[in-house]
């Protein structure tokens, strides 16, 4: 029995690292630690709840002591790490939150599993999640990141990923620590936290209200189904060589204006709309400051590779996505009322 860490897990894309983890590895026992903020909740994970392979500890990577203490009373085998402060919009109003849960955070779990695994860590996975932010952006054309574009964050978000990603790659390098890396574009799909653009413009179509697109809506961005994400991040757990980095992404770009009136061509069918309702919502707002152009990843090393590829069309995607937010209204509901918490406390502060 392996004993596998993964750090927020019930957050949107690591909840379905969880799931499949669970799911596909019953000789693994994987445990989920969160610390529950806004972005996260156990709804996500309702299905895996009761897996005896499963188990979920409220924590805050900040807090190194408690950190510590985790891992050495439970001796994991490996970590998955996912918990981050994700939202571009946030880091640019409060960046200090973002420097300490992914950049103080990142190296706390490091130097605890170092500590911990002392002479078996060079045998013991650390695997960071990360961002194509990283790369900075792109001019319009057919440049792409590869794994060796270099680093050039602009928001706040981006400079902590960056920041993060350089530690796991000096824990390793100074260490021997068995470190990977993945850098991944836009995702989207079911439990995606309804203030990024996809899931926000459905739930203010659903509810006629305005969508704000910044600026013109010029940007791109390269859209992966999160699953397809999911599966890349399992691959590249047990696949990988140590000290590697893989970038992973849909080859799937759109600029977000492009994107936005295909779904909005798609709600209109769903809810049984007049087409061109839904695009009426459509608002130019202020655009982000620093907003980067382009982001498109070249994911070809991780197919020669490790033979990942996305599944799943993004048109076929988008529907899928919407399908899901229109038939779980209820958690659209209590994720923008913030009512889950009341969940964790009856799952498990009573227990
Ligand atoms: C929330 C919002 C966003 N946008 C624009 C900004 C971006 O160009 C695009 C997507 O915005 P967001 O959904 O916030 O995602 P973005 O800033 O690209 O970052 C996402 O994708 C990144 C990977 O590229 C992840 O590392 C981040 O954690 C994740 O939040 O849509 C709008 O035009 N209007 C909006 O209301």
């Amino acid at each position: 029995m392996k004993k596998i860490l993964i750090t927020g897990g019930a957050g949107f894309i690591g909840s379905h690292v969880v799931r499949r983890f669970v799911n596909t590895y019953p000789n693994y026992q994987i445990v989920n630690l969160d610390k529950l903020t806004y972005a996260g909740n156990l709804e996500n994970l309702r299905d895996v709840e009761q897996s005896p392979n499963y188990k979920f500890v409220k924590g805050d990577i900040v807090d190194a002591e408690f950190i510590n203490n985790l891992f050495t009373n439970e001796n994991f085998d490996a970590v998955i790490h996912l918990a981050a402060e994700s939202h571009v919009d946030r880091s640019i109003a409060n960046p200090i939150e973002f420097v300490m849960t992914n950049v103080v955070g990142t190296v706390n779990l490091l130097n605890a599993a170092r500590n911990s695994w002392k002479g078996a860590y060079n045998t013991k996975r650390f695997y960071h999640v990360s961002t194509d932010e990283v790369y900075g952006t792109l001019g319009e054309g057919t440049e792409m990141f590869t794994e060796q574009t270099a680093y050039d964050p602009h928001s706040p978000y981006s400079a902590s990923k960056a920041s993060s990603d350089h530690f796991v790659r000096a824990y390793h390098d100074t260490y021997g620590m068995d470190c990977v890396i993945s850098n991944c574009s836009n995702n989207y799909g079911s439990f995606h936290f309804p203030e990024k653009l996809i899931p926000l413009s459905i739930n203010n179509i659903k509810n006629n209200k305005p969508i704000p697109i910044y600026g013109k809506g010029e940007n791109i961005r390269d859209w992966l189904w999160v699953e397809d994400h999911a599966r890349a991040i399992d691959v590249i757990f047990h696949k990988a060589k140590t000290g590697s980095t893989y970038n992973i992404g849909g080859h799937n770009e759109w600029t977000n204006i492009d994107l936005i009136r295909t779904l909005c061509k798609v709600m209109d069918k769903k809810l049984g709309r007049p087409e061109g309702t839904s695009a009426q919502l459509i608002t130019f707002v202020t655009d982000r400051a620093g907003h980067d152009l382009r982001y498109a990843i070249d994911a070809t090393k991780l197919k020669n590779d490790l033979g990942w590829e996305p599944s799943l069309q993004f048109e076929e995607g988008l529907e899928k996505t919407v399908d899901w937010y229109l038939a779980n209204e209820e958690w659209l509901n209590n994720v923008t009322s913030g009512n889950y918490q009341h969940y964790y406390e009856d799952q498990y502060q009573n227990r």
